[in-house]
């Protein structure tokens, strides 16, 4: 249901040349602190889901991005908020992926995403994601 507490958020679904995903670890003290998620965040009055995914993934991680194509959406409802990811496959066209903010990131094998602790969102993102690998 949209109401005034809705957010729109994006993410990345980066894929390394040798198959691996990156995440991006909240921090502990976070709302769901210390899950790995898909690096991204909230789309700004004014912007457009791309360009959010480009600016967010340049402060976050420090690198440049082109964003290649939309892969799903997913409803997060929780705390009374609102939020709808929109995830887009992209991939890094320069830098390498450091956490700006202290957090953590890695690269992790498809068959190792569902064993890692993750937003209830990003479930079925995950699920086809590794099964796709099978
Ligand atoms: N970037 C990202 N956010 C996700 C994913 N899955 C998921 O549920 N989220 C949720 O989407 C929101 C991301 O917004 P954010 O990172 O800009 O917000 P935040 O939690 O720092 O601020 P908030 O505490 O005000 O919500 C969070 O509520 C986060 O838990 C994901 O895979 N990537």
């Amino acid at each position: 249901m949209v109401s005034s507490s809705f957010r729109l958020v994006v993410a990345a679904v980066i894929r390394g040349q040798d198959g691996r995903y990156l995440l991006a670890r909240r921090l502990p003290e976070a709302h769901l602190g210390g899950l790995w998620e898909f690096p991204g965040g909230g789309v700004e009055d004014g912007e457009l889901p791309e360009q959010a995914l480009v600016r967010e993934l340049y402060e976050e991680l420090g690198v440049k991005i082109r964003v290649l194509a939309p892969r799903t959406f997913a409803w997060h409802r929780e705390l009374g908020k609102e939020v709808l990811l929109l995830f887009y496959d992209a991939e890094i066209t320069h830098g390498t992926p450091q956490g700006l903010q202290g957090q953590e990131v890695a690269w992790f094998k498809p068959e190792e995403l569902p064993r890692l602790p993750t937003p209830p969102a990003d479930a079925e993102l995950i699920r086809s994601l590794s099964a796709s690998e099978a």
